[in-house]
């Protein structure tokens, strides 16, 4: 089990990570979810060992990070949302070079850049320089290097942000697959879609806090039944948006190009009312999509403020 006990950084004023603390057992896929700046990236630094929290403590199986480093870090898989790979080497040689930095060598060493090729989807780009790689296959790569010493627990780092939907699947899929097979992951994202797709527990994160921990359903449960409405629009819903808020006096109703969405408690009437106040505009829907409650309104519930305010989820 990974106890993370009260951590706090701090850099000069600004509290980045404020007192948290979770648990994640032997198989869990846990979710680290929060809008950009919530101070994910500093709270995993700190459970991976790179950086120094200014209070608290990480404990693997009753081993803490501070006494006992290298029986920890042998252990974590980080997979950093910067890629750290050498350009001019294959990808073989990464992983190589990779795996002799983990102290990995020999027959196992062999053995485990094959399985690591094959995890990421790269034996046939295997003599590859990475220079040559599409931003999709470097970061497939770069999830291939966290995995070279074979660790209990891989941590990733919002390891999706910035590809194509095809790599993303990708990603994700295999991420879902290591954890079947039995590796615990620890998963950040600003993607809810994400965290509600791979993980099995998590922790939101706002502002270097915790809001909110615990099992998938019961933190879904925090969004009060609010589900979420998004209707795609054959036209620009702007001249309808004052009577949309006013067929929907409880519900902020959010506009994008062609398209609104809205989280209620009771969608099928309020969905009337939308296509009906819509249509004294001309206005017809193209797609509408009722989600059941999810995290993206727990979050707006517990925070007044949407996911993707402080992303592009
Ligand atoms: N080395 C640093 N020096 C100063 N401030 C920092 C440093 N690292 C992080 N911060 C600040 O701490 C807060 C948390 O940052 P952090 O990177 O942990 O958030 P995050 O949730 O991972 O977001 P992102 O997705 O943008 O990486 C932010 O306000 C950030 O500006």
């Amino acid at each position: 089990m990974l106890e993370v006990r009260d951590l706090r950084k701090t850099y000069g004023s600004h509290v980045a990570v404020d007192g948290v603390s979770f648990t994640v057992s032997p198989g869990d896929a846990f979710g680290l979810l929060g809008p950009n700046g919530a101070g994910k990236s500093t709270t995993i630094a700190m459970v991976s060992g790179l950086i120094q929290p200014d209070s608290g403590e990480v404990l693997l199986q009753g081993h803490s990070l501070r006494a006992h480093p290298r029986f920890v870090k042998q252990r974590l898989g980080l997979v950093p949302q910067h890629i750290a790979l050498h350009e001019r080497l294959t990808a073989e040689e990464n992983l190589r070079y990779w795996g002799q930095v983990y102290g990995v060598h020999g027959a196992r060493l062999r053995d485990n850049v094959e399985w690591c090729l094959r995890v990421a989807g790269l034996t046939d780009h295997r003599k590859q320089r990475v220079e040559r790689f599409s931003g999709g296959m470097k970061r497939r790569l770069n999830i291939a290097v966290g995995l070279i010493h074979r660790p209990e627990v891989l941590i990733m780092d919002e390891p999706t942000v910035g590809i194509d939907a095809q790599s993303r699947n990708h990603i994700l899929d295999t991420v879902r697959e290591l954890n079947r097979d039995g590796m615990t992951v620890i998963y950040t994202s600003h993607y809810m879609q994400e965290v509600e797709y791979l993980c099995n527990r998590l922790a939101i994160l706002d502002h270097g806090r915790m809001i909110a921990y615990g099992a998938l359903d019961d933190v879904r449960l925090l969004a009060g039944g609010l589900s979420t409405v998004r209707m795609d629009l054959d036209g620009d819903p702007a001249p309808a948006l004052d009577a949309l808020q006013q067929a929907l006096p409880a519900e902020r109703v959010e506009a994008g190009e062609g398209r609104i969405s809205f989280h209620v408690r009771d969608p099928g009437p309020a969905v009337g009312k939308a296509v009906l106040a819509l249509s004294q505009y001309g206005i017809a829907p193209l797609r509408i999509d009722i989600e059941r409650p999810n995290l993206e309104a727990a979050f707006l519930q517990l925070t007044g403020r949407r996911l993707r305010d402080g992303g592009d989820a």
